[in-house]
């Protein structure tokens, strides 16, 4: 039976807001969550506790396949958790080495493919917000909304910087700047499903707006498409 469930994604750059906005968006429906990056980022965990090269193709295809991961849902007052082979990485993925990681893994097509229904699996009832590069793009392309929200690098680097300012050691504004750059590089050339917006995306330029601002947004445009019930 044909999948009814509605998406709406949200694609963009590192450090645009797409897993704040869509967390909180997720929340406010009652629908699900797909923070795809999460699955690269653990990949390229998995991968390196593996001891498996970040080039080997072959090998990351079979690891992506039997990924051994958990996604529990956010509840009143606790974010979502991720559980890989039974530890909570949901932090320790979420340094920019990793990320960087992640970017890697993600531009090998091998890979890509084996984490493609993954992802298409978590379009259940009542509904679903997904999060990542090529949401609306390559894995849920028939989705009834697609946001691509972007800010500049600057903007971006300057929003990383006070996340992480006094949680991560000799972190600097100049050095986040270079790696959003090289990611932003990576992830738009890339030959396989590269970052760029949908044809039918609306795009969002969030560097002059407030997270509310943005939601506000997204939340007139589901309105005008009458899709959240
Ligand atoms: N419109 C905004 N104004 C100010 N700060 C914002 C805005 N949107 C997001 N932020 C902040 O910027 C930081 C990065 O946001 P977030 O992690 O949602 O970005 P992302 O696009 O999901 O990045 P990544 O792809 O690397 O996971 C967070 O600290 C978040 O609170
Ligand atoms: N749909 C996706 C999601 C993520 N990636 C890659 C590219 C990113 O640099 C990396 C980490 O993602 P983040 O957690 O920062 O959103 O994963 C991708 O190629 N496709």
């Amino acid at each position: 039976m044909k999948n009814i469930a509605p998406v709406i994604t949200i694609d963009g750059p590192s450090g645009s807001g797409k897993g704040t906005v869509a967390g909180i968006l997720a929340k406010r429906l009652g629908w699900n969550l797909l923070d795809s990056g999460a699955l690269y980022r653990l990949l390229a965990f998995a991968a390196h506790n593996h001891g498996v090269d970040l080039t080997n193709e072959e090998l990351l295809k079979k690891l992506a396949a039997h990924l051994d991961v958990q996604f529990i849902a956010a509840t009143e007052g606790q974010l979502q958790r991720i559980i890989l082979e039974g530890d909570e990485v949901s932090d320790v993925i979420r340094t920019e080495s990793v990320g960087s990681g992640a970017s890697q893994v993600a531009a090998l097509p091998a890979v890509r493919e084996a984490l493609l229904q993954r992802q298409r699996a978590f379009q259940e009832a009542p509904g679903l917000v997904a999060d990542g590069r090529d949401m609306g793009t390559v894995v849920f392309p028939d989705a009834p909304l697609k946001i691509f929200l972007t800010a500049s690098a600057e903007e971006r680097a300057r929003r990383r910087y006070l996340q992480l300012k006094g949680k991560v050691e000799g972190v600097s504004l100049s050095s986040l700047l270079d790696e959003i750059r090289a990611r932003d590089e990576r992830d738009t050339q890339r030959a396989v499903a590269p970052l760029k917006p949908a044809a039918d995306a609306i795009q969002l330029d969030s560097t002059e707006l407030s997270i509310d601002q943005v939601l506000e947004r997204i939340m007139s445009e589901i309105a005008i498409r009458d899709i959240a019930g």
